[in-house]
């Protein structure tokens, strides 16, 4: 499943709404804009006086002189304004770029991880990349430039018809043919656009997939399979490039020819017109200029006109990602104390097949409560609903009587924390990747957190201590010291309620060893629930929690489940077997 994409309302309303944040600033563009334009205007309409006084031989030397200086001035006043009215167009640009950056981060962060998860990585990579620069530059440069070329154009209309108004229409001479051209390229251009983007975002899909997955590709010899893939998404590309490239293969001719001809049909109605008596050589020459100045703006405004449709198509998958519904809702109701409750708990990946039936666990404050079962019972799942990452389909996980899905995300990481295999350590320095949990931690906070899990020896005897670099491109961290920083970090978030799951099941036997200290430092004074992969863990809970397919067939303390003889008697008796097997 790919995420959703912005109708064409909801990218009016968010461009609108920009613009609307922004009125001031781009009303002083525009006005000088608008000043400028209206500089430009002069020399044409300066260039037809002087031609007419020379026809008629009225021309003195102090006329031309005053002709020069009215152009020069002109001129100069012209390159001036647009001077200041692109600087403060590219800052306008860059304000509002940066707001939108910035809100679509903030969306992108408060993401569903489930809904991450479905769409896979390709689909939010291309377009926090390509599609944010391709906004970029639309916002940047298209808008303003489109918004100038705009304005020329209206403006040049207007001095020829001022000029002379039966020449003036003969400047519209263009314009049938450049709206049907452009209706039939706007019509086709939304869809192939949109082909072209998605295209981007599977492409980048397999590209990062190969990327992550390089190790079990190479184990598994999947290259040729993996190349296919990518080959496939390359010629899907390519096909989708040339989609668009065709369309623009017949709009951008037609729309060259539209608006070179109105200087052919002005100087030829024009003509007519001089015959007739009807226009002197000088209105001729003044419009015909303009139709001509009408070309630098006009095609701007063709090119830009492409660069908007792909810029829109871009926001269109932007503001697709607010459209996410949240997974959680706010309450604002305030646990009571630190029970943890599930009750009739059911959840289900696709709709239809649910994969845990009607859980109950109560947990006791401050107990060990070990989750056992065959593979594929469901324990990872019950796992993830127990810390609030994925919400039940149906029934309750409450503390203190509030669902885990009505507490902001911060406050429900104090009350409840999944411990998983997956230890990432993020670019930055150890002190950066510690106050992910506590942002306003002091140094002597990141120390006590590294002194509970053993750290601090190792992280004082790096280079710059807590300042060294760590994560990619930094100092590599072996994986038990990557573990022991995950583990600081939650001794500074300081949950009452811990959730392991395969927390030491990565690490080889010694490591495992040195690191069961600082758990067990870590684990003290709080409720845990293990999710066990290995039972001696569950030998030393207070009470094991056994599932299968999706159900607690059984429930209670080690001791008085092996003398029950139930399910949990035979998985002891054969785990047992095996272990002193192996001794
Ligand atoms: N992301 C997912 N999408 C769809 N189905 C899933 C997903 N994750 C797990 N399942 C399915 O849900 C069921 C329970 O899986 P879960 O991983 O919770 O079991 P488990 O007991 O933790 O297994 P294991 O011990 O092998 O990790 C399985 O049938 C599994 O195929």
């Amino acid at each position: 499943m790919l995420l959703p994409i912005a109708d064409l309302g909801h990218v009016r309303a968010t461009a609108g709404r920009l613009i609307r944040r922004h009125w001031r600033a781009l009303s002083v563009v525009l006005l000088l804009h608008l000043v400028a334009a209206l500089c430009g205007l002069v020399a044409p309409r300066a260039v037809g006086i002087l031609v007419d006084a020379l026809t008629r031989g009225t021309a003195t030397a102090t006329g031309v002189n005053v002709f020069l200086a009215v152009v020069a001035g002109a001129v100069l006043a012209q390159a001036v304004l647009i001077r200041f009215a692109q600087r403060q167009s590219m800052v306008l640009g860059e304000t509002v770029f940066a707001r939108l950056r910035e809100e679509f981060m903030a969306v992108v962060s408060r993401l569903p991880l489930s809904t991450v998860e479905r769409a896979g990585t390709g689909d939010l990579l291309s377009r926090t990349t390509h599609d944010i620069e391709s906004v970029a530059r639309t916002v940047r440069f298209g808008v303003p430039r489109v918004l100038v070329a705009s304005i020329t154009s209206v403006l040049i209309f207007v001095a020829a018809i001022a000029t002379h108004p039966l020449l003036g229409i003969a400047m519209f001479a263009g314009v049938p043919l450049l709206l049907l051209s452009t209706r039939w390229y706007l019509r086709r251009s939304g869809p192939a656009y949109q082909r072209q983007l998605a295209s981007y975002a599977r492409l980048s899909g397999s590209v990062s997939e190969t990327v992550e997955g390089a190790r079990t590709i190479d184990a598994l010899s999947l290259a040729p399979a993996q190349r296919e893939k990518i080959d496939a998404a390359l010629s899907e590309r390519l096909e989708s490039e040339r989609g668009t490239l065709r369309l623009r293969m017949v709009w951008f001719p037609s729309a060259d020819f539209s608006f070179l001809l109105p200087v052919i049909v002005v100087i030829a109605w024009g003509a007519v017109l001089l015959d007739a008596g009807n226009a002197t050589i000088g209105q001729i020459t003044t419009v015909a200029l303009y139709a001509m100045q009408l070309v630098a703006p006009v095609s701007e405004l063709i090119m830009w006109m492409n660069e908007i449709q792909i810029g829109t198509t871009a926001l269109s998958r932007i503001v697709g990602v607010e459209q996410v519904p949240a997974d959680r809702q706010q309450s604002g109701r305030r646990p009571a104390d630190e029970h943890v409750v599930v009750d009739d708990v059911r959840y289900a990946y696709r709709p239809g097949h649910d994969v845990l039936h009607g859980i109950g666990l109560d947990l006791e404050i401050g107990e060990r409560v070990a989750i056992v079962g065959p593979s594929g019972s469901g324990k990872s799942t019950l796992g993830r609903l127990l810390a609030g990452i994925h919400g039940p389909s149906g029934g309750s996980v409450t503390v203190g009587g509030v669902p885990l899905l009505e507490l902001p995300v911060d406050d429900l990481r104090r009350h409840v924390a999944l411990v998983t295999q997956e230890h990432h350590v993020f670019v930055g320095t150890i002190a950066q990747n510690l106050r992910l949990a506590a942002p306003g931690a002091s140094e002597a906070e990141l120390e006590e957190a590294l002194q509970v899990v053993g750290a601090l020896e190792w992280v004082r005897a790096m280079p710059q201590g807590l300042a060294t670099g760590v994560g990619s491109g930094g100092v590599v961290l072996t994986p038990a010291q990557a573990q022991q920083v995950a583990l600081a970090r939650l001794v500074l978030l300081d949950p009452h309620t811990l959730v392991l799951d395969e927390a030491t099941s990565l690490l080889d036997p010694r490591a495992a060893r040195d690191l069961e200290s600082a758990m067990s430092r870590l684990l003290e004074g709080r409720t845990v629930v293990a999710i066990a992969h290995r039972l001696h863990t569950a030998h030393d809970a207070d009470r094991v929690a056994v599932l299968q397919g999706g159900r607690i067939v059984e429930l209670g303390p080690h001791d008085r489940l092996v003398a029950a003889g139930g399910e949990y008697a035979s998985l002891w008796a054969s785990w047992h077997s095996e272990e002193s097997g192996h001794a």
